[in-house]
């Protein structure tokens, strides 16, 4: 199952859409009792609740509300928990005198050691950075900080992570996942949901494929396949200057499937020395039948590059357009007017600036939505969170949170367009496809890390045992060879 993720205004009508729970605090109590627990357990984990210290940092709305009345439960377990109201005069009234009741503390400031914070400043409610009081609070906090609903600064339904903005260890929200804890995901630590009975939502905003997912569809040869049902997926990339990148791209799409791969431009020396199996050509005119194309790593922007460009565009077949072919495409947006068949572009933030006419801006799930929307191709927007828009506006965007950064190295997006490009030919669709590489990339980073830095050969080299992950996560049962 997909992971989904809302906006801050469809949990709202989930809520209200609950009536009696929501107007009786039934569901606050269990939100409250969620963040509680999540906190016990890692008291407990630590050395036990008895004794030990929680901080409070409360807002003004609801959130404050979870936060003491969680306190409240903290306290009656025998942890000492002391709250900073950060405007006492409209701290939840129900939940301060729960916690008072509960022998919790109203403090000025919090004690120089904690074995837990409480981020209850703002959740769905929240706008703009943390205000001066609270960050002020959170500037001289060590300890491990669990942030009710969203770590307060950064933005619901956009991830924007405001400055200053409160980074958690843990955050615990309730009945469904916020747009930003994917998109703001570095800050948001670990996520933990908490079943507050607002049921299953339809509608989701944003939505991420899991592994065992990504394993199940991954395509694998069956009994009556040969090279050519598998797809045949054709690479021009790579230019005199930077031959590297068509040997990557085609690698990164010889490892992702067993179909055949045809490589058309002038690195094909480079290319055939290091994997034999690639059928070689100069052009793409003579390159032979292709079920899609990948086009622009280390193309260059010159006209025998255009030329190419507008050669791979008219084909009927899908195309993928990477790095030089985007900025050309930028320039002659004319091209993708007569594309009979699906487009997917995969800019960085620089290469979207130029696509778009204007910088990429905060807002990156709009923005991609947008362009995908207004060129009526599908967009993998790249990043230590890629977002994938197609051209259907009621479609989720997809996201793919990396889980680290090793991927942000030379030569690793022409790895992941080779990933993406093969998956096209094999008759993924273009969502699925990059939803699918973007997966299988940021799982071999993680591999071909392994704790240290590591070059695009690296990133290339563990591909096959990232797959392998993956299909394990699916369960072996799933492929019949
Ligand atoms: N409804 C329910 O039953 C349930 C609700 N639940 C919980 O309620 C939360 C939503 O509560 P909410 O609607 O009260 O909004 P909330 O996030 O507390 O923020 C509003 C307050 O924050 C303030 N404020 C705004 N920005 C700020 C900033 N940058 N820095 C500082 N302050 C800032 C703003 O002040 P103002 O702008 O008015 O001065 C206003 O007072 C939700 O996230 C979940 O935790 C759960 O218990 C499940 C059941
Ligand atoms: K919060």
């Amino acid at each position: 199952m997909p992971v989904d993720y809302f906006t801050a205004a469809a949990v709202r009508a989930a809520e209200a859409a609950t009536g009696d729970l929501l107007t009786s605090g039934a569901l606050m109590q269990r939100a409250a009792t969620g963040v509680a627990n999540v906190v016990a357990a890692h008291l407990v984990s630590t050395g036990g609740c008895y004794g030990r210290g929680v901080g409070l940092v409360v807002g003004a709305g609801d959130n404050g509300g979870d936060a003491l009345f969680a306190g409240a439960l903290l306290a009656r377990r025998g942890v000492s928990v002391c709250a900073v109201l950060l405007n006492p005069e409209r701290a939840h009234p129900a939940g301060l005198a729960a916690l008072r009741r509960s022998g919790g503390r109203v403090v000025e400031r919090l004690p120089a050691t904690m074995d837990a914070v409480v981020d209850g400043v703002v959740g769905i409610g929240g706008h703009g950075p943390l205000r001066e009081s609270a960050a002020t609070v959170f500037a001289s906090v060590t300890a491990p900080v669990f942030a009710v609903d969203l770590p307060s600064g950064i933005d619901a339904d956009t991830g924007v992570v405001h400055d200053p903005a409160v980074s958690a260890d843990v955050t615990v929200t309730f009945g469904v996942r916020r747009n930003a804890h994917l998109l703001a995901a570095p800050h948001c630590g670990r996520v933990v949901l908490i079943d507050i009975g607002l049921g299953d939502l339809d509608g989701a905003d944003l939505r991420s494929w899991t592994d065992d997912e990504v394993g199940r569809c991954w395509p694998v040869p069956g009994p009556a396949d040969d090279k050519y049902t598998q797809g045949v997926v054709g690479v021009v990339a790579g230019s005199p200057r930077y031959p590297g990148a068509g040997v990557l791209c085609t690698g990164a799409a010889i490892h992702a499937t067993s179909g055949l791969t045809r490589y058309a431009g002038s690195a094909g020396a480079q290319v055939l020395s290091r994997f034999p199996e690639v059928v070689v050509s100069e052009s793409p005119q003579a390159a032979g039948r292709v079920q899609a194309w990948i086009v622009g790593p280390g193309f260059g922007v010159d006209d025998d590059a255009l030329a190419r460009l507008r050669t791979v565009l008219a084909a009927d077949v899908p195309v993928l357009v990477d790095a030089d072919g985007l900025t050309m495409l930028a320039a002659h947006p004319e091209l993708l007017a007569a594309r009979t068949a699906a487009t997917l572009l995969t800019p960085h933030a620089g290469e979207f600036a130029r696509l778009a006419g204007q910088p990429l801006g905060p807002d990156r799930l709009a923005a991609v939505r947008d362009l995908a929307q207004r060129l009526g191709v599908t967009v993998l927007l790249k990043g230590r969170g890629t977002l994938i828009a197609g051209p259907e506006p009621s479609t989720p965007v997809i996201g793919n949170d990396a889980g680290s950064s090793w991927a942000a190295t030379a030569g690793s997006g022409d790895v992941l367009a080779g990933l993406a490009g093969a998956l096209l030919a094999s008759g993924r669709s273009p969502v699925d496809a990059a939803a699918m590489a973007a997966r299988v990339h940021s799982v071999a980073a993680a591999i071909g890390a392994d704790d240290a830095p590591l070059g695009a050969s690296r990133l290339l080299g563990a591909i096959p045992a990232a797959i392998t992950r993956l299909r394990r996560a699916a369960g072996a049962s799933v492929v019949r060879q």
